[in-house]
């Protein structure tokens, strides 16, 4: 260890496990090494996670880098990135750990490898506090999309709280660039659609009761628009242990892209489980802003990266969003601005820095 590290405090603001993922994100596309202290220190039990860990170890992996004190419980790593590469990798959470907060760090690293990149991952693909795998797939994606990326892959096993075993598998072709995007209009609602899920011990009746709650109460409130929720039972062999929840989507006539969504317990209560993802669709929808609320400090890498000016109008910007700006801006020169608009809605703006992936010339002879 060289003692050159950019130094991060992994107890600022949310104080959490994003600030890992983007600092290791960020150190492998630009090649700077970092040391991430007071890891988690916001969090009840703080330090690395078994889902941490591993994202961890596979951003380590596609940059061929060395790190340090990547251990359970740790709460200081040492990253030095090396270059990043294309091919396969893996990472099993051996939880129920999020593969969604898996991705969340590779894949800002793959879009810029100089050769396509599949993932193999497994854990929890419908976790709580985290995306649910169906969130990332179609929120997230659609997001990166204007940014001129997009990946592909399968959901072949989903896996939930406490057991995790999900498994998914995702392409990821490199860019040479991430364009920057300007969404300041939202729009009117144009379609709803949406899953409610169980699997398991659970009932069928109990997703469709679900989907049909969800249903009622979203035709009420934009009458005239296509809502399809449907209710599903995972097949036994596309699913590991108990689990039950709902993913809603809205797309505007802009196309912009909400996503809300709930999680089960261990008794379901097919009612509360309804109430709250709707809840969090219309919430994020009535806001204002062209993205949710949870989008937003996702989307905050792929800004700083970007090539050129970025604007994104959201709702009040989250605690994970203020920590995402300070992380971008601490390791690159990226720089936000948010501006409050007389209806509440707030504009981030960025001007990017134009990342370029490194190619891989054929060799000379
Ligand atoms: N319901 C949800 N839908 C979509 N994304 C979500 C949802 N809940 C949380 N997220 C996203 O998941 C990420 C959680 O980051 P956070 O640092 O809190 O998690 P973590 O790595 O599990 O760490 P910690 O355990 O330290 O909280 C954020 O990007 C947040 O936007």
């Amino acid at each position: 260890m060289s003692g050159k590290e950019v130094d991060i405090d992994g107890s600022v603001l949310e104080g959490g496990g994003q600030i890992l993922r983007l600092a290791v994100s960020l150190s492998a596309i630009q090649q700077i090494p970092i040391r991430v202290n007071n890891i988690r220190a916001g969090r009840d039990k703080p330090g690395l996670r078994p889902q941490h860990l591993k994202g961890l170890e596979v951003a380590r992996d596609i940059c061929g880098g060395k790190l340090w004190g990547c251990s359970l419980q740790s709460t200081e790593i040492v990253f030095h990135p090396g270059h990043l590469l294309g091919g396969e990798f893996s990472a099993d959470t051996q939880t129920a750990g999020s593969v969604s907060l898996l991705i969340q760090v590779i894949l800002p690293c793959a879009l810029f490898s100089p050769s396509p990149v599949q993932l193999i991952l497994r854990g929890g693909t419908n976790a709580d506090m985290a995306p649910q795998i169906d969130y990332t797939v179609t929120v997230f994606k659609g997001v990166l999309e204007k940014f001129g990326a997009t990946f592909d892959g399968s959901i072949d096993k989903r896996g939930y709280f406490p057991r995790g075993g999900g498994l998914v598998r995702m392409n990821i072709n490199p860019v040479s660039h991430l364009q920057p995007v300007n969404l300041v209009d939202a729009g009117h609602v144009t379609r709803v659609w949406g899953r409610a899920f169980v699997a398991g011990s659970f009932n069928i009746q109990d997703a469709n009761k679900m989907a049909q709650l969800c249903q009622n109460q979203i035709q009420s409130t934009f009458e005239g628009i296509p809502v399809v929720i449907s209710g599903y039972k995972e097949h036994p062999q596309q699913a590991v242990g108990n689990g039950s929840g709902i993913n809603l989507f809205a797309e505007t006539s802009t196309g912009c892209i909400y996503g809300g969504s709930a999680l089960g317990k261990r008794h379901l209560n097919t009612q509360e489980v309804s109430a709250q993802a709707v809840s969090d669709l219309l919430g994020a929808i009535k806001c204002g802003g062209c993205v949710d609320s949870y989008i937003q400090d996702q989307m905050i890498i792929l800004m700083a990266l970007a090539d050129g000016m970025s604007r994104i109008k959201c709702g009040p910007l989250t605690l994970h969003t203020k920590t995402a700006i300070y992380i971008a801006e601490k390791l690159s020169k990226a720089r936000f601005h948010v501006e409050e608009c007389p209806d509440g809605t707030n504009l981030i703006s960025c001007e990017g820095i134009g990342m370029k992936a490194v190619s891989c010339s054929p060799m000379d002879f």
